[in-house]
Order: structure tokens, then sequence, then C-alpha cells
């Protein structure tokens, strides 16, 4: 069967969003979710992106690694669904329902509210989840959250000094996350502003992470490195995020269409 797609970006983290309420689509395999996500022989993408029909929200968003592995959330392809849905959206994800709002050029998300016990991120024994007594290399101390997918957060003076590419694998990979993690490095120039790199679990180096972004923002407020309000820089560009006296993340940043195309199934089955 031929099967259509829309391209979109959230700051240069991009998807191959499919519609199965539009149509009906096969079941999603991992090997579909790795072959289509490849770059040098599918068209390419750091996540895929399926819509189906919820009972108990406007959609539901799966979402799954070019690993192949289905996750629980996606901080930038929220906003591009929102940005696809065109009005307010509740969407049904695997961390929870998101309410998304689109506008100017991008979206803003309630991401929920973070977890921070050691069995939520989930660690594979009890420690301090604000300042982790490990290391990896010259890497250590990170703070772990959990905001419908894990991440790890270290504060460090220069990120861009860092060879995520080597460690990041490492430190996703270790038994200490029986979930593996989302690995990130991250520098606070001010009360209002972090640099942020990641290694996403199940993708490697991604231009941004939403949830990385929303993690970093809610573990710098936690050590009081920041206010409650800040921006995000990634390389793909910023991120607003606020945690709000509610406890809940609202992230605001960019979403764009890219184009729209088919392809045949059985070429990727
Ligand atoms: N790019 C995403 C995160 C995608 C999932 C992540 N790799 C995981 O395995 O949890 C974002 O924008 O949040």
């Amino acid at each position: 069967m031929r099967a259509a797609f829309t391209k979109m970006h959230g700051l240069g983290n991009d998807f191959v969003v499919l519609d199965a309420r539009a149509a009906d689509l096969p079941v999603i395999t991992t090997g579909f979710a790795r072959a289509i996500t490849d770059r040098r022989t599918g068209i390419g993408c750091d996540q895929l992106i399926v819509l189906e029909p919820s009972d108990t929200a406007d959609l539901r968003m799966r979402i799954f690694n070019p690993d192949g592995g289905e996750v629980g959330a996606c901080g930038n392809a929220t906003r591009a669904v929102a940005l696809l849905h065109g009005s307010a959206v509740q969407i049904e994800t695997g961390g929870g329902i998101l309410n998304a709002r689109p506008g100017d050029g991008g979206a803003t998300v309630d991401m929920g509210q973070p977890r921070f016990d050691w069995d939520a991120i989930p660690l594979a024994y009890p420690m301090d989840t604000l300042a982790m007594p490990v290391g990896w290399e010259a890497l250590d101390n990170p703070t772990a959250v959990n905001v419908g997918n894990p991440h790890a957060v270290f504060f460090i003076p220069d990120c861009d000094a860092v060879d995520l590419a080597q460690i990041g694998p490492v430190i996703e990979q270790d038994p200490l996350f029986p979930e593996r993690v989302n690995v990130n490095v991250a520098t606070v120039t001010d009360r209002d502003h972090i640099r942020l790199r990641v290694w996403e679990r199940g993708a490697g180096i991604t231009r941004a992470c939403g949830t990385g972004a929303c993690a970093t923002a809610v573990a710098a407020m936690r050590r009081n490195l920041t206010d409650r309000e800040v921006t995000v820089t990634l390389p793909g560009g910023d991120l607003q995020i606020v945690w709000g006296e509610d406890n809940r993340i609202r992230m605001t940043g960019p979403a764009t269409e890219a184009y729209r195309g088919s392809f045949e199934w059985d070429d990727f089955a």
C-alpha cells in the first residue's frame, strides 16, 4: 500500500508523521520504525510519530525512536502535532494527556508534572535524584528527572567541550538506568538562560530535545541555579520553559511543516 506522511521539525529535531486516523495502517513493527527513520535508506528522521484515535483525548500520539523502541514523550513532536492540528488540542501520550496550543509559528505545551522519585525515573536502586552520587569520566553528580521519559542532567562549565558522541551512549546504557536514559549536558549562563546539548536515548545526538529542555530547566530550578522561567538554547534554537507554582512545566517554541510525501509500505516492512 502507499502511505502518506508529513515531515515536521521542532528546532531541527525532525519527525515523519503518519496519520492512522486518516487511513488504515499496518501494525508498526520495530523493523518498520528502524527502516523509515534511517537517513541512509529511509525517509530519515529523529523520531517516527504515529497519530491514532483516542478514547480520552482529541488524538493519541505514539513515538518511536530510530532504534525501533516506542517511548512515552517527545516535547518537540508534541509542538509539531499541535501545529498540524491547527487549534488547541489534548494529546494522549504514553506519559499522560498533554494540552497543547499552536501560535506564533510554533506551540505551547503543558508537559505536566515532573517526577523525581528514584523508582519513577526509573533507577535500578534508591538514591538522591537531585545530586546523584555517581559519575562517568568527567561527568558526575547529575540530577535525574522524569518528564514522561527519563533524563539525567549534568551541569558543567562548558557543555560544548563534552564529547557527547563518546560518553552519551555509555551513560544511556548504564545498568543504573533500567529503561536507559536521555543524557543532557548543560551550562547555566544566567538565572534565566541555559545552554544545552542532548544525547537522546535510542536516537543519539539531535539538534534539540524538548523533554531534555524541560528536564534540564526543572533540574536547574531545583538546584536554585536559575529562576522558574528560563530560555534553553539548543543547537537548533531556543525554547522557553516555565515551571509554574502549580508544579506543571510549560514549554513554548517553534515548529514547522517541512513537506508532505508518500512511500510504499512494503519497501520498509
Ligand atoms: N526528541 C524528543 C525526545 C524523543 C524521545 C527520547 N529519545 C526518549 O527515548 O525518551 C523531545 O523533543 O523530547
